[in-house]
Order: C-alpha cells, then structure tokens, then sequence
C-alpha cells in the first residue's frame, strides 16, 4: 500500500489517496471520522480547533461500505478555508495592490521550515512552505491511518498510542488487562494519559507554558499487539519495519526521537538484562518471557507487542517570540503572532498511532496475498498456525 497527501493548512481542503488496499473490506466514514475527532481533542490546542471540526468525505474506492480494490480517496475540509480565501487564493497576485503584496510573509520562524523552505524552492512569500509545513497535513495521515486500523482490527492486530510524558512530567508505564482498555482509558483522558494521577500536573504543566508565553513538548508511545511473527525482514536494509516505523514516526512534524522497548535506556545495561528469553508452550509456540526488546529482531516482528515512543519538541511558535530577521529589510524581529497550540502531544500520540498502524499494514498487505480481503485473512491465519507449529 501507499499514499499520498495533497492539500494547504489553510486551503480548500486536505486529500489522500490511498493504493494497494485489499477489495471487500468494511468501512465506513465513522471508523475514520472517530479517529479524526480524537486528533482534535487533546488539552493545550490553539483557536484553529475551535473553528474544524474535521470530518471525512469517502470520494472513490467504497461502494455499499466495503472497499472496491481501486484507489481510495479521502477529503477533509478546511473550515478555516472562508476567511483565507483570498491570501490563499489560486489567482496570480495583483502586484499593483500594495494590500495584497504586504501580505508575504517574509519573517521566518525559528524551528519551523520557513527559512530553509524558502531558500530551496526560491520562495520569498514564505507562505507558500509554511502551509505545507504545518501539522494541519497530519490530519490526512489521520484518516489513512484509521483505514489501516481497521485493516489490522479485523486482523486480530489492535494499536494504541498514548502519552508518556509532557513538559518533564512523567506518567507510570501503564498497566492494563487488554489493549482495549488502554484504548477506552486514553481516549477518556484530556491529555491521553493513562495514568490519572499525573493527568492534573500534565495539563498544569501546559497552563503554566502558556501564561509564559512559552510551549512544551513530550513523549508518545504506541503499542500494538496481534502481529503475526516475521512481518519485515532482515534481509535488505529498506524491508526491515522497525527502521520503517521509526521513519513513519519521524515523520511527524515536531518529532525528534524514536525508541523501541526499553531503548536509549539500553546504553546503560548489560546484555543479559536486555535480551529476551525465547520459550515454548504447546498452546502458544514460541514466546518471550519480557519484551525488553519491544517487538523485533533483525527488522522483523518477533510477535511480542511492539512497543515505540516518539519525542516531540516543544511547539516553535511562542507567544513570547524568539529573535528572527525579515528577508526583505534584513532587520531583526521579534514577532507578535495571533494563534498557536501551547502544547500538542495528546494530538501528536493520535498521529504517531496512525503511522504506526499504516506501516503495520503497509507491511502485512505487502508480505501476505491481498488482492481480497477474506485471502489476506486466511493467509494470516496459515501463517499463524505455522510459525506456531514450527
Ligand atoms: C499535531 C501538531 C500540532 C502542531 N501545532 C503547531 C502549532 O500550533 N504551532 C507551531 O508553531 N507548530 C506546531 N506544530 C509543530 C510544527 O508543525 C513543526 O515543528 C514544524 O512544521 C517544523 O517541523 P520540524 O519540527 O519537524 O522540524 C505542531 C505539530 C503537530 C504534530
Ligand atoms: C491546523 C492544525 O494544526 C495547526 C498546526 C500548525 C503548525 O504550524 O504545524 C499551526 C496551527 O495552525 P494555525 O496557524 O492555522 O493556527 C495549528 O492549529 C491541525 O492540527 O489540524
């Protein structure tokens, strides 16, 4: 499978079209517009989540709710659209009308994609990088991400991402019965935190950024369990999907680290506290007793829950601005800005479990037959039952 996505944060609307999904598969646009309505949630948004309220529209590739095996495409509105209509219009600019002209923003952030964007494609109107730039476009990968959810759900395989940490303050591992009930108990949660005891000190910890004029960033971890063992493989570099997924995961704007299991922390322990033991029991095959290692071996699921945590800087724009200079003037600045999130990694742990689970199914619609959805199905299946008996 692949995708793409078009679309500007404050254009008309944001699109992806998917390729390689397998026909007869149920969907809907509710299993996508849950996951998109759970992106908007988290606690420490700016304005702009006022105004969207995004909702999917399903253009090609379902009829009668199952997938056709063409194409699939997926359009969410901007509802911000309307008052940007003219900035962002497709028109060429009235180089006569100075109100137009004055428009270009021509003063970089710091820690956005402004100044290097603008020198690369020869943008002085560096509006024109920072609407592709922006987060807005994870809204997409959202709602491609909710079709390979579903994929996997039906699969037996189930992913869930949650918050660890956000602005030093640290939630315990979490705890649960079923991967069901991380899920129920994050999405419950403002900052999708599962542990409630830090949830309050997290949002303070967002208060307090923001009446300084300041931003904070954090850690997202995303859990997956059901993965059929041997999924990527160690034979060629660009097959091995945990290096897939820690791209998918890098990928996201604002995300500077990836781990899996208990990594960087493996720096500072021998290897006989890292490795995890391979057993075996009638009913289950071959299993681990811990999974330090977080779900793989040589690029390829071991069958274990796969475990990755992301870390997110803090969000560049600040209300108490960082020093710049205009491209045109070559004076310093420091700018006064309208609106922006203090903190969005509720958000970003929503988008780093819809990467996860689109490599995930990238991975398992490439490995196993998927022409139709019920031969993916029954693939996986044989596959299970012979790695068991192994
Ligand atoms: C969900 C989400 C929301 C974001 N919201 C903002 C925002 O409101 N203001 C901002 O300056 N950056 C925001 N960012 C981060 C910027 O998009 C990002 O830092 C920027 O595009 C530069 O990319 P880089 O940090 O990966 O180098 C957000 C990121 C995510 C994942
Ligand atoms: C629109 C979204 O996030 C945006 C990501 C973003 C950025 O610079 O990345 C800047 C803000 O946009 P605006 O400048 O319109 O206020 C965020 O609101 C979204 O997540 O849907």
């Amino acid at each position: 499978m692949r995708h793409i996505t078009a679309g500007e944060s404050h254009g008309p609307q944001l699109t992806t079209i998917i390729e390689g999904l397998p026909a007869g598969m149920p969907l809907t646009a509710e299993d996508i517009n849950k996951e998109l309505a759970s992106r908007q949630k988290g606690y420490g948004r700016g304005r702009r989540m006022q105004i969207e309220t995004d909702m999917v529209n399903i253009t090609g590739g379902v009829r009668h709710g199952l997938t056709l095996g063409s194409p699939l495409s997926l359009v969410v509105e901007n509802n911000d659209w309307k008052h940007w209509t003219k900035i962002m219009g497709i028109e060429p600019l009235d180089l006569e009308n100075q109100e137009e002209v004055k428009r270009k923003v021509t003063r970089p952030r710091p820690g956005h994609a402004d100044l290097v964007g603008g020198m690369k494609y020869g943008h002085r109107d560096m509006r024109n990088v920072l609407e592709r730039s922006s987060a807005r476009e994870t809204t997409v990968r959202v709602a491609a991400g909710a079709v390979a959810k579903k994929l996997l759900s039906m699969l037996g395989i189930e992913v869930a991402g949650h918050v660890l940490e956000i602005g030093g303050v640290r939630a315990n591992p979490p705890k649960y019965e079923s991967i069901q009930e991380l899920q129920h108990k994050t999405e419950d949660s403002p900052v999708r935190c599962f542990d409630e005891k830090v949830e309050k000190q997290m949002m303070e910890a967002i208060d307090q950024a923001k009446a300084k004029g300041d931003s904070i960033g954090g850690i997202v971890e995303v859990i997956v369990e059901g993965m059929p063992i041997g999924v990527g493989s160690y034979v060629h570099y660009d097959r091995k999907l945990d290096a897939k997924i820690a791209q998918a995961m890098l990928s996201i704007n604002a995300f500077k680290g990836v781990e899996f299991g208990l990594g960087f922390e493996m720096a500072r322990m021998p290897g006989s506290e890292v490795h995890d033991e391979i057993i075996w029991n009638e009913d289950e095959g071959y299993v681990r007793s811990t999974n330090r290692l977080g779900g793989f071996e040589g690029g390829m699921t071991t069958g274990m829950p796969i475990v990755v945590r992301g870390v997110m800087k803090p969000i560049p724009t600040l209300y108490k601005p960082l020093k710049s200079v205009d491209i045109d003037t070559k004076e310093p600045f420091t700018a006064s800005i309208e609106r922006s999130d203090s903190c969005a990694v509720p958000a970003a742990s929503v988008v780093a479990e819809a990467v996860v689970a689109w490599e995930l199914a990238a991975a398992i619609t490439e490995q196993f037959s998927s022409d139709r959805f019920e031969l993916l199905k029954q693939s996986i299946e044989e596959h299970r039952v012979y790695t068991r008996g192994f």
